[in-house]
């Protein structure tokens, strides 16, 4: 018999419940033994539970790690503490701990990568990135030893699907965050989302994986989507550039860099396809040229679905070496240009900046609400600036089909 404990019984925790449930045949076939989840810790008995369950439930962790005597422990959770104390009790009794909390890894994988080593036990975090997309064991896995140099994308599922209802459906912020809550994608504060926290975690734990060790958290600058506007987006969508919050980490040669920030991304760019829930992420390097991973990154089925599976793939390859990316300096630099924008105020200032500082200007789009220009990339703006990946000719294209439609703009 193998025993599981389950910490968190919410949208994840009863994920890995019913997953762990329904697959239990196919379960006792790969591990050559019948699994029972033994026990269940929650933080609220009187709530109302959605699934049946068939498991001893508690809300005391004496109670909990009473129980039984665990084989694999599930933490969904979230938060730094109690999470942190109830993981590093488990590994360092020698017992695997598997997570989807992004944040505990980022701030603090480091500490309980090295317990479980210590204990020689395994600390698994295939969740905590993207949801479903198995992109933590394919870097620690078949590509640990490729010379990583750029990883990049679109980390946080809620506010990609917001920004993609609000713009293709034309709904208010509120209404499509609501709707994400009772989806199961936002986080249980969903200013985490919305400020980018979420994605910055993510990104955090992707370059270490990629570069080979912790990142710096004040070596990657964070920004949200809560300040875009959403006439810097109409702009935007008018010559065709998709507005995504992108996490990116890479190594310049003496360093790692990274960032999470919105930014326009033109119809080259294969990431500008990705909507709703969805994640993307790229990973380039000079013999892999650019690897896509495209999938659900957030909700129910998708983050339980890839804790289980974290669990039997270390269970069927524990005794197997797995690396840390070795990394590998950037050739090409991706951003050529910026999108600023500018309200009526601002106007008579820009003029001057871009004088005093001979950057050019390639376009100006007119907006009731003020302009957006397209400058040659500088590294800081005193405006409202988006960074823009890809070729920007593109938006010539959009702008004939555009005027030809429905007159120039
Ligand atoms: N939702 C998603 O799509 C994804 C979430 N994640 C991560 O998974 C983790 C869980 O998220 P999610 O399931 O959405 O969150 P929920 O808020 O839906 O569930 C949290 C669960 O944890 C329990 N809990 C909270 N605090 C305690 C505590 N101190 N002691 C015992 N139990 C506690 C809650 O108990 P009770 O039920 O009694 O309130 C609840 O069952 C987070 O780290 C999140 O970032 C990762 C990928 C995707
Ligand atoms: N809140 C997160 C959940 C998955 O990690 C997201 O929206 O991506």
């Amino acid at each position: 018999m193998l025993r599981v404990g389950l910490i968190g019984f919410g949208t994840v925790g009863s994920g890995v419940y019913e997953r762990i449930t329904n697959s239990k045949d196919k379960l006792k076939q790969l591990l050559g033994k019948e699994v029972e989840i033994a026990a269940i810790l929650v933080k609220d008995r009187q709530k109302q539970r959605t699934a049946d369950v068939d498991a001893f439930v508690t809300t005391s962790w004496e109670q909990f790690c009473n129980k039984a005597n665990f084989d694999i422990i599930f933490e969904a959770i979230g938060g730094i503490e109690p999470a942190l104390s109830y993981t590093a009790e488990w590994l360092e009794r020698g017992v695997p701990v598997v997570t989807a909390n992004k944040k505990l890894v980022a701030e603090k994988g480091q500490i309980l990568e090295g317990l479980a080593d210590q204990h020689s036990t395994y600390y698994g975090y295939e969740a905590a990135v993207a949801g479903g997309i198995p992109i933590i064991n394919a870097l620690k896995g078949t590509l640990a030893t490729t010379a990583i140099s750029r990883v990049s994308g679109i980390l946080n599922g809620t506010t990609n699907y917001m920004l993609t209802e609000m713009i293709e459906h034309h709904r208010g912020f509120a209404d499509v965050l609501l709707e994400a809550q009772e989806l199961g994608y936002a986080e249980s504060d969903p200013t985490d989302d919305l400020e980018g926290f979420d994605a910055w975690y993510k990104i955090r734990i992707l370059s270490r994986l990629c570069f080979g060790s912790w990142p710096l958290a004040n070596e990657f600058p964070r920004k949200g989507v809560s300040a875009i506007k959403d006439w810097h987006v109409e702009v935007g969508e008018r010559i065709g550039f998709k507005i995504k919050l992108i996490a990116e980490a890479w190594h310049d040669g003496t360093q790692v860099r990274g960032s999470v920030k919105p930014a326009f991304l033109t119809q080259t760019e294969q990431l500008a396809s990705v909507r709703g829930v969805t994640n993307g992420i790229s990973i380039e390097g000079e013999s892999i040229n650019q690897l896509l991973f495209i999938g659900p990154g957030a909700g129910k089925e998708a983050t339980a679905n890839s804790m289980v599976e974290d669990f039997l793939f270390n269970e069927r390859t524990k005794h197997s070496e797995r690396g840390w990316g070795v990394g590998s300096e950037v050739q090409n630099e991706q951003l050529t240009h910026s999108f600023v924008f500018l309200t009526p105020a601002e106007r008579e200032t820009a003029l001057q900046w871009v004088k005093e500082n001979q950057i050019a200007v390639m376009d100006t789009y007119s907006h009731h609400e003020g302009e957006g220009w397209i400058i040659e990339r500088t590294d800081s703006t005193p405006f409202e600036t988006y960074p823009i990946y890809g070729d920007v000719s593109t938006r010539r294209r959009v702008e004939a089909i555009h005027s030809a439609q429905f007159g120039s703009f």
